[in-house]
């Protein structure tokens, strides 16, 4: 981390995930000096902490993180392709672009290490796959994982093909879970509830549920199953939500099916 801090980190593309990682660093210690951020449109927020912004690049910076949207990637690529072929680590968070496109711009001398967030990483809770390309030396993949673990849990992956259907499920699932919490405050609110206590109550419950689900030495099955009273009113819910036919299991096999064939379009250009 003292290379980071010397050297120097590139962040390009400061959105949602981009700010989210760039918040956890810059709350963890990581001197705003260190930073550099090429962003067309900086938030209030990016301008307030004190990163050098769309200024010139350090000579050669430790780690250059890609956090443009994939489509944007062959636009944006190319003003750091004075950085391929060097010391300097690509760390890239995009959905769908290979490392093999990765290696054709910037140069098969580069090291790269893709990895795949997810926005809980803002509060220090994300959790991250990552994986490198032959160039990226154990040095480089320890540097990216430590940064990466400063907001959140990382793990390794063996293969480059496991970052789709982890992206499937951690890199989109914080939104299908607040999917679920608006679902079910619009439930509670149907069923009688003020909007606001709605919300708070399933919002609490699925904070309090996940926590549970982590620090529990039940499985979620067994959890599950202490909730649900013999003959009571849970196994009633759990009947409509675990139909075979039009249930969660089903509607989430879709949805990470669906996530899949758009990363494989994206990976197509
Ligand atoms: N959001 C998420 O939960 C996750 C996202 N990712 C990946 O992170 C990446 C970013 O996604 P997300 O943060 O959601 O998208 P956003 O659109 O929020 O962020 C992209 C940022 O890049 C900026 N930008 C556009 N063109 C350039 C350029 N040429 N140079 C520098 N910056 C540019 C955009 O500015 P402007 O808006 O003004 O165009 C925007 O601020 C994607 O590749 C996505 O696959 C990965 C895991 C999770
Ligand atoms: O929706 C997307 O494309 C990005 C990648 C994973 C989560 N968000």
């Amino acid at each position: 981390m003292d290379d980071l801090k010397t050297r120097g980190l590139v962040l390009l593309g400061c959105g949602k995930m981009g700010s989210a990682m760039l918040k956890g660093w810059l709350d963890g210690g990581l001197p705003p000096a260190s930073v550099t951020v090429l962003d067309p449109h900086p938030s209030d927020w990016l301008k307030s902490t004190g990163v050098h912004l769309n200024a010139d690049l350090p000579e050669n910076p430790a780690i250059v993180l890609l956090a443009v949207k994939p489509q944007m990637m062959g636009d944006a690529l190319p003003a750091l392709q004075k950085l391929g072929n060097g010391s300097t680590v690509f760390l890239t968070v995009a959905a769908g672009i290979t490392i093999a496109t990765y290696e054709e711009i910037l140069g098969a001398e580069t090291p790269i290490v893709r990895a795949m967030p997810n926005t809980p990483a803002a509060v220090g809770r994300g959790i991250t796959g990552i994986v490198g390309n032959a160039k990226a030396s154990k040095v480089d993949v320890d540097l990216a994982e430590s940064l990466l673990q400063a907001v959140g849990l990382v793990v390794r992956l063996e293969t480059e093909a496991q970052i789709r259907p982890l992206m499937a499920i951690s890199g989109c699932g914080p939104a299908y879970v607040f999917h679920l919490i608006e679902v079910m405050a619009a439930a509670g609110e149907k069923a009688g509830l003020p909007a606001d206590m709605a919300l708070q109550l399933a919002k609490a419950t699925v904070a309090g549920a996940g926590h549970l689900a982590e620090v529990s030495d039940e499985s979620p099955a067994q959890l599950r199953i202490n909730v649900t009273s013999p003959g009571g009113v849970t196994a009633e819910a759990l009947r409509v939500l675990m139909d075979e036919e039009n249930g969660f299991p089903v509607l989430m096999e879709r949805a990470v099916e669906a996530a899949i064939e758009r990363d494989e379009e994206l990976a197509n250009g």
